[in-house]
């Protein structure tokens, strides 16, 4: 795991103008990672939302305010559940990553942070430390980290002026092409490669676990192969409830599944002590065994 203390924010009493957002942009958690199509959808669902949880808190343990992008008005209350002082920005439309992610930064810009990093979401190795070093040598208007294949961007960083970002596809040649600096390993002054993992498949988690996860991520991963850790078939009993059914673990656990079709086998994931089910048809049950 990725156990690299939470640094204290740069200095508050600095003057506005020098103070650093940023912003990083969620669409609903249905939507997200279809890359990822190895595992049923809930466990994709869970590990977009815990990729995007150990992106925010490296986000958070190094600038001065977050800003997440999202048109859904739940999210602020899920976020300040994880202890996370973030601002949820609404969007009015879903208009795609880039208007999102520009709609945050014209906010941050008007709140008076005048440098402004966007970032993806999918960063789970990112390291505070990695983060302070792109800060510090993104003196340009406008730089970029390409990510770890050099064809895409995980981060955009405008010093006072428009992000303009333009995420998605051959990034970093667009981003290059419209005048942003590259900020290589040579300007850093050190390799990146947790700044630069971003995760759109199982192969690049694998890559990304070998780097060191965050603590969210890390509680998915089978820590021996670096993939999600795989669904393991166990035996319950079944009986028939009044209104669907009700499972019965080894241990006597019986747990009610009200309207449920069980039509296939349970299957089961064990991260730590707690029992996940994913059931024909994709609901999750989770409960204490
Ligand atoms: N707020 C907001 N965020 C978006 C929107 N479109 C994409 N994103 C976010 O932008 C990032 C990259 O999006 P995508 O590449 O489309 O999706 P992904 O979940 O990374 O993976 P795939 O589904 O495999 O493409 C993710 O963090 C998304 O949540 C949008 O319209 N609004
Ligand atoms: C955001 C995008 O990344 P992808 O989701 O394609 O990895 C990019 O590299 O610009």
């Amino acid at each position: 795991m990725n156990s690299e203390q939470a640094a204290p924010r740069t200095d508050p009493t600095a003057p506005h103008r020098d103070r650093v957002g940023a912003v990083l942009a969620l669409k609903p958690l249905v939507f997200a990672k279809s890359r990822v199509d190895t595992v049923p959808a809930p466990l994709r669902r869970r590990l977009a939302w815990s990729m995007a949880l150990d992106t925010l808190a490296s986000l958070a343990a190094v600038v001065d305010h977050v800003v997440v992008v999202s048109d859904q008005p739940s999210l602020q209350t899920t976020l300040n559940r994880y202890g996370l002082q973030l601002q949820v920005l609404a969007e009015s439309r879903r208009a795609g990553l880039n208007p999102a992610l520009q709609h945050g930064a014209v906010e941050l810009q008007r709140q008076g942070y005048r440098r402004v990093v966007a970032c993806v979401g999918d960063l789970p190795a990112l390291r505070p430390s990695s983060l302070r070093l792109i800060l510090a040598a993104s003196t340009a208007p406008r730089s970029f980290v390409a990510d770890a294949s050099g064809i895409g961007t995980t981060m955009v960083i405008a010093n006072g002026g428009d992000l303009d970002p333009r995420f998605q596809g051959r990034s970093a040649a667009a981003h290059h092409s419209s005048g942003a600096l590259s900020l290589t390993d040579e300007l850093i002054g050190t390799p990146v490669p947790d700044a630069r993992r971003d995760v759109d498949t199982e192969v690049d988690l694998s890559a990304a676990c070998a780097l060191g996860l965050g603590r969210y991520s890390s509680s998915l991963v089978d820590p021996a192969t670096g993939l999600l850790a795989r669904y393991t078939t166990i035996t319950v009993a079944l009986d028939r409830g009044d209104d669907g059914w009700i499972v019965i673990s080894s241990s006597g656990h019986r747990m009610s599944m009200a309207g449920t079709a069980l039509t296939e086998s349970l299957r089961v994931l064990h991260p730590g002590q707690r029992l996940h089910a994913v059931l024909a048809g994709g609901q999750v049950l989770s409960a204490w065994l």
